[in-house]
């Protein structure tokens, strides 16, 4: 299959009742173990991909390995800018073959986040591109961006019903306690919120900061009205881990393969695992 807009899964995936996982691309083993496990679960997913992860993979070898991956999975994929900073990069990704963007506006005031928000729908709209707008702002490390706890701001539901009415955007992520990396206690979501946005809009809510969330939690979302959820954290942990034992315990390991692929395959594992919970899996 080609890339796809989400548009193709999210109505769906709110109507049913399930989430699409969005799982980080950072490197070549994180687009097949992600890609493997799709096709294991016959599951749709998002490759979402932070500026940060951009710059390091180069935004066309990004675009070739998520086409190739959608190919070879054959599932519905989406390639999805993540937390997109401006107009400008929006464009740029668009341009080089990307089927979904995020504008992130949440760090700017309401008004100008609504404005900038707009602007991008109609530019993306017309080419089939679908768009993720942001309110709130979501604690812990984005990209390479600490937020502070304290930094951390809910989403006012009275606001983001206003803003998908203006920008009708395709998904609507929302601050709802949720916070990106590890979670130090339980993180305290604030399923009023979803609910009350969900009930009242016709988008899918996102919830990033999707790793650590206990499964209860997440079940709930779904529940609740939440359509996308956003993992890259976790598929590190699993990733890293697996390589870091390989290389402990075998200090004369060099070749790149032999630790990468048990890594890949953690990585498989765990992307599998949330496409299960998430209630995607045999929905492609
Ligand atoms: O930091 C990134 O590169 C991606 C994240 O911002 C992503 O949007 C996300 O929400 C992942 O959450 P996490 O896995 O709980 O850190
Ligand atoms: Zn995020």
């Amino acid at each position: 299959m080609s890339l796809v807009p989400m548009t193709e899964f999210l109505p769906r995936a709110k109507k049913e009742g399930f989430a699409v996982g969005q799982f980080n691309m950072n490197n070549l083993e994180f687009v097949q173990g992600i890609a493997a496990a799709a096709k294991e679960e016959r599951s749709p997913f998002i490759f979402g991909v932070s500026e940060g992860a951009m710059r390091y993979m180069g935004i066309d070898y990004v675009v070739a390995m998520a086409e190739i991956a959608a190919k070879e999975s054959g599932v519905p994929v989406a390639l999805h800018l993540d937390h997109g900073s401006s107009f400008e990069m929006v464009m740029k990704c668009i341009q080089a073959g990307f089927s979904s963007v995020m504008f992130d506006g949440s760090h700017y005031p309401f008004e100008e986040n609504i404005r900038l928000t707009k602007e991008v729908v109609k530019a993306a709209h017309a080419v089939g591109v679908s768009v993720e707008g942001e309110l709130g702002t979501i604690g812990g490390v984005e990209d390479d961006v600490q937020v502070d706890e304290a930094d951390a701001a809910l989403a006012n539901p009275k606001e983001a019903i206003r803003f998908w009415n203006e920008t009708k955007v395709d998904a609507m992520a929302i601050a709802v306690g949720t916070a990106h990396g590890m979670y130090k206690g339980e993180p305290k979501i604030h399923f009023n919120i979803i609910d009350e946005v969900s009930k009242n809009i016709e988008a899918p809510i996102v919830l990033h900061g999707g790793s650590g969330v206990p499964d209860e939690s997440i079940k709930q979302s779904i529940q609740l009205g939440v359509g996308k959820i956003n993992v890259n954290t976790e598929s590190q942990v699993a990733c890293t881990g697996v390589v870091r034992e390989l290389l402990n315990d075998n200090p004369d390991m060099i070749d790149p393969r032999k630790y990468l692929g048990p890594g890949r395959e953690a990585i498989k594992e765990t992307v599998k695992e949330k496409m299960r919970l998430f209630g995607s899996s045999g929905k492609a």
